[in-house]
């Protein structure tokens, strides 16, 4: 028998917690990330008391399932390089299958919510290469259909929560915010905590996008009562594994289905208004700013960029975490050169950069912390296009090569390649048509195919073609260390 069969199960019983907050945030998209951060800084915030949580899943029921079972309550283990410390997290109050759209619709549609946070995946948003509505992609052509018979029939949008409902996230939150507009609740806030260039204009494409093509009444309300809030999100959250639902049995002495494991380290920048009012995050640490690009920028390229090419590099040589790949000299000598790209393209004045490569350096080498890069690879066409390409296409412009940030694009071929060859998929929601397509091509056409699928204009280019070729050569040889 385990520890955690022989120890009370966490709930707000026997944790003697003081009474949930009311519900004033929706989250979609329940997973380890929005539970280390955005839930974590509204427990901190001075008023967080006042402040629930109301947490979906996007794909599966699973999470909500085990965490509803526990009242929302789950442990956060914060894990520095000498030592954890544990957090019990209250600010969760709700926890709901994402498919549960009438009860997503509910809330939503209530006067006292005041937001909906999204951390959902880059994916999910299902947003074309050039940054608007995938209109094109199945699942959304779905919800186009579902969501025109729903806000088109007052029979339908009020049966219950027994008419067909959306299934995408944007799809969801549509059919929510129509009932915000039916229930006359007001102006709200949409909040992305996605790793994605301009999160708030890709929360825009996405919700308002898919409005526009539904019903463009509808689309004009959202246009006129959402405010997307852009932000920086950084807190590196591998998935937890069941060594820490052992551990927290053996250190807290109750037995938690759902802890998650975090860095110490964690910032907020955020950017928009809030109609509706919000937490006092900056209380907890967040900063609001009337600019976030730069922010942004340095964020997605130096941390994100450097764990996307350390994610193909170094699983080609032989890693499995981001601790052991930076441990690895090449690997560390490619991440330096695509910093020194990436910060020759960022401002100077304000941004600290080389105290922010410093920081990386030390988050990076917490071996503590599992970051696997296998989780990182996943979904690497979508992710390049902003870790990558605008550094690529910045130092080109400059008249440099670019060859660091080019190394990234050539490890992720080199990647693809060598997962076809051993028989494996590459798991990328967004592009697994068009790798699968790009991968039956001859021998002298694949590289162009599929560094198309990440930007048409390098895929077209025979100067950055070539460049790739000799790339991919002194990566699939540089012997592993
Ligand atoms: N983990 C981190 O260190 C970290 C840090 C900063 C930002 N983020 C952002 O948060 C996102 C989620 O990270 P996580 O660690 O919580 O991942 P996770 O796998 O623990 O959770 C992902 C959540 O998104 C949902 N989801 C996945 N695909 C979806 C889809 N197609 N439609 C709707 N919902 C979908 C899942 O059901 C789950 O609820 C990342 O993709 C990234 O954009 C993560
Ligand atoms: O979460 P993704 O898949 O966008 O990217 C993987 C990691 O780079 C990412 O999760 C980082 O750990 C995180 O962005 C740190 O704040």
């Amino acid at each position: 028998m385990t520890a955690a069969q022989t120890i009370p199960a966490l709930s707000r019983t026997t944790a003697n917690t003081a009474p949930p907050a009311p519900v004033r945030i929706v989250h979609l998209g329940l997973g380890a990330f929005h539970r280390a951060h955005q839930a974590w800084y509204t427990q901190r915030a001075s008023d967080g008391n006042e402040w629930g949580i109301a947490a979906f899943t996007g794909r599966r029921p699973d999470a909500a399932l085990a965490l509803a079972a526990q009242d929302g309550l789950y442990t956060l283990i914060e894990r520095g390089g000498d030592g954890d410390s544990f957090e019990l997290m209250t600010s969760i109050v709700e926890a709901h299958d994402g498919a549960d759209v009438a009860t997503l619709a509910r809330l939503v549609a209530a006067s006292t919510t005041a937001m909906v946070t999204l951390t959902i995946t880059e994916a999910a948003y299902n947003l074309a290469a050039d940054g608007t509505l995938d209109a094109g992609n199945p699942a959304v052509q779905a919800d186009i259909a579902a969501l025109r018979a729903i806000t088109s029939s007052a029979a339908v949008k009020h049966d219950g929560g027994n008419a067909p409902a959306a299934a995408t996230a944007a799809g969801r939150l549509v059919q929510a915010l129509a009932a915000r507009r039916d229930a006359g609740a007001g102006p709200i806030a949409v909040v992305s905590c996605d790793n994605l260039s301009n999160n708030a204009i890709a929360a825009r494409a996405a919700i308002g996008g898919l409005a526009d093509v539904v019903d463009p009444a509808l689309g004009a309300w959202i246009d006129a009562n959402v405010s997307y809030v852009g932000t920086s999100i950084d807190r590196i959250t591998p998935r937890t594994t069941d060594a820490e639902i052992d551990l927290v049995a053996a250190e807290c002495g109750y037995a938690d289905s759902s802890p998650v494991v975090t860095e110490p380290f964690s910032s907020w920048v955020l950017s928009g208004e809030f109609p509706a009012g919000r937490p006092d995050w900056a209380s907890a640490g967040a900063v609001f700013v009337d600019d976030i690009e730069d922010y942004e920028n340095r964020k997605l390229w130096l941390l994100n960029g450097a764990h996307s090419l350390m994610a193909y590099a170094g699983q080609l040589r032989g890693h499995e975490t981001v601790a052991q790949a930076l441990a690895d000299p090449a690997c560390a000598d490619w991440v330096e050169e695509f910093w020194n790209e990436a910060e020759a393209n960022l401002p100077a004045a304000g941004l600290d950069i080389p105290a922010y490569r410093a920081a990386l350096r030390e988050r990076f080498s917490n071996a503590r912390i599992a970051h696997h890069l296998a989780q990182i690879a996943q979904d690497g066409s979508n992710k390049l296009r902003m870790r990558a390409v605008p550094v690529y296409t910045e130092e080109r412009a400059a008249g440099r090569s670019g060859t660091g940030a080019l190394r990234m694009v050539a490890a992720w071929v080199a990647f693809v390649l060598a997962r076809h060859a051993a028989g494996n998929a590459v798991a990328d929601a967004a592009a697994a048509a068009d790798i699968a397509a790009a991968l039956v091509l001859p021998g002298g056409q694949q590289l162009a195919a599929l560094v198309g699928i990440v930007d048409a204009g390098m895929g077209s280019d025979e100067g950055t073609l070539a460049a790739l070729t000799g790339l991919l050569e002194e990566l699939t040889s540089a012997p592993a260390k």
